[in-house]
């Protein structure tokens, strides 16, 4: 496997947060749906993976997660914290470490992650605190660390007063914002945050927006697939465009300008056009 350390565009050595190396991954036995996906996600870096309807990108993302019977490859969690694992989606906590899945798959390393899945998941009868304070048990924040953070978070979303109140009764925006402050308030190493835009009002991608810039500036990687072209042009680092199963183009936006054929004021959007022509 490529020495990842070494791949930050800006010549600093960044830690990296997550390395990929999927060969094949598939739903079922021998019918390959992803190939030769290989990116890394650096400390303190935005990663935006994107790609038309069917490309690929939520594969790939179950794939790092470890939730694909059939991946051929190698995933690595590099950070800190010493301990891997977390989902802000209830029932579905995705682990570390050598994995019995099929096909060759290593799953290692020691950094934290937290995946927010595009559809609020949640247990109907928990309120939005008793969800956060499950989150921060399973991942082991003491209580005096969890509430003042989830209050922080929950005033920043305009949540607070909702706090004693079933997700169940919230509209999906409110659901979406729970999910995310989940996320948030674990503070891992990596996030991996599928399609977070859509159902925010622009008040919460205003939040959203600001609290992903601290907590890049914390050192955390972020991952996040997106059809919101222009906030992705915006904010990510780099791009990992996929279409047809496999990447099609990467790096920075010049880059992607580059492999597009496309001169260097060309937006994200037209390189998106450019590059996954019928
Ligand atoms: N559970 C599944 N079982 C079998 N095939 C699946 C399953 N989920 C997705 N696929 C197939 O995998 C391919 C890639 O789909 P994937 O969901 O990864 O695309 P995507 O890039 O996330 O698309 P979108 O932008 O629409 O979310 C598609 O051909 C899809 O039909």
């Amino acid at each position: 496997m490529k020495d990842w350390s070494s791949s930050a565009t800006d010549g600093a050595d960044r830690e990296i947060r997550l390395a990929v190396d999927i060969r094949s991954a598939g739903y079922e036995a021998g019918k390959t749906v992803i190939r030769d996906v290989r990116f890394a996600v650096e400390a303190g870096k935005l990663v935006g993976l994107i790609g038309p309807n069917g490309a690929g990108k939520s594969t790939t993302i179950k794939s790092v997660l470890g939730l694909l019977a059939w991946v051929d490859g190698d995933i690595r969690f590099g950070g800190e914290t010493g301990r891997s694992g977390a989902s802000a989606q209830p029932g579905e906590s995705a682990h570390s470490g050598a994995s019995g899945q099929s096909g060759g798959t290593s799953r290692s390393g020691t950094g934290r992650y937290a995946y927010v899945p595009e559809q609020p998941v949640f247990y109907e009868y928990f309120t939005l605190w008793e969800h956060l304070r499950l989150a921060a048990s399973a991942f082991g924040l003491a209580e005096e660390v969890f509430a003042p953070r989830a209050e922080r978070l929950l005033e920043r979303f305009r949540l607070l007063d909702h706090r004693h109140e079933l997700p169940a009764k919230f509209s999906k925006g409110m659901q979406q914002k729970m999910m995310l402050a989940i996320g948030l308030m674990l503070e891992p190493d990596l996030y991996i945050v599928d399609e977070p835009f859509i159902g925010l009002d622009p008040h919460a991608v205003r939040d959203l927006l600001d609290m992903l810039e601290e907590e890049r500036r914390r050192g955390a990687g972020i991952l996040m697939s997106t059809h919101v072209l222009d906030t992705a042009e915006r904010i990510a680092d780099s791009f990992v465009l996929m279409d047809g199963g496999t990447v099609v183009a990467q790096g920075g936006l010049d880059e992607v300008r580059k492999q597009a054929g496309l001169g260097k004021e060309a937006p994200l959007f037209d390189c998106f056009l450019e590059l996954t022509k019928r």
